[in-house]
């Protein structure tokens, strides 16, 4: 295992919001801080991609980058996967959408190791072929509220599958974290599982069952500013299983040369 692979800091690109330009502002491309901070203190470089619309400069950036990490946000619009439009859909700005269906299918083509939070977990189901819950009070009415529009920091309890990820950074005990949404995941797509659920059912997290892809998906926001010392553990299992995939590529590199 060569050591520059063990001690290179892996390159982490990191999508980002957009809101458009109006008569007095020009138009912003954001992000949460904690989003880029997680990264870097888990030990990885963020590098902040802008919205883009051609594939070719995605396929470019993309080689750049040792992992990527699809940030949360506003609402998918559901007539881009062949839904009816729902009145609680708030979509995002078609800028940032665009670029990131863009970029989610370029990651999944390259196998590129992948964290998906919030609205990226929901992308990367729906574009491996799975689908959403369009609205969780009226699909699922006995849910728990997973949104408080009066409280960033509203959390519920969730339920870990022991043998993921996840299992492994909240082990046992009671696990609170924070939620915001209102839309889920109904069908998870081929080559994924559950990891972790929400004691009312709404899936919490997934990961991927491939051998060839190291994906995983939050529904929660491990990176907000509420999130506890664990949430931060998700960071780190991350970019240690990208370190892992890099010695292993580089050992099996090296039996064959
Ligand atoms: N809008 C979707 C996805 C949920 C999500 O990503 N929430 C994050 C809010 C903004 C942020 O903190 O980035 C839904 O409501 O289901």
């Amino acid at each position: 295992m060569s050591s520059d692979v063990m001690t290179r800091k892996p390159v982490i690109g990191i999508n980002c919001d957009f809101k458009a330009a109006d008569r007095n502002k020009p138009g912003f491309a954001y992000l949460a801080a904690g989003y880029f901070q997680s990264i870097d203190s888990a030990g990885g470089i963020p590098v902040v991609l802008p919205p883009m619309d051609d594939s070719q400069s995605i396929a470019r950036a993309l080689e750049l980058v040792d992992g990527f990490m699809m940030i949360g946000g506003g609402d998918l619009d559901p007539r881009n996967d062949g839904f009816m439009l729902h009145s609680s859909v708030r979509p995002m700005d078609p800028v940032r959408e665009t670029s990131d269906r863009l970029l989610m299918a370029e990651i999944a083509e390259r196998r590129i190791p992948l964290l998906a939070i919030g609205a990226g977990m929901q992308l990367m189901n729906v574009q491996q072929g799975g689908n959403l819950f369009l609205h969780i009070k009226e699909d699922l009415p006995d849910a728990v509220p997973h949104l408080d529009p009066h409280d960033p920091s509203h959390r519920h309890t969730l339920e870990v599958e022991s043998d993921s990820l996840v299992g492994r950074v909240f082990g046992d005990g009671e696990i609170r974290v924070s939620s915001r949404h209102h839309m889920a995941i109904d069908e998870v797509a081929p080559g994924f599982r559950v990891t972790a659920r929400c004691p009312d059912g709404v899936i919490e997290a997934i990961e991927s069952e491939m051998m060839d892809w190291f994906a995983i998906g939050t529904q929660f926001h491990p990176e907000c500013a509420a999130a506890s010392a664990l949430d931060v553990r998700i960071f780190e299992e991350f970019i240690e299983g990208i370190v892992a995939g890099k010695a292993e590529e580089a050992d099996s590199l090296r039996l064959v040369a």
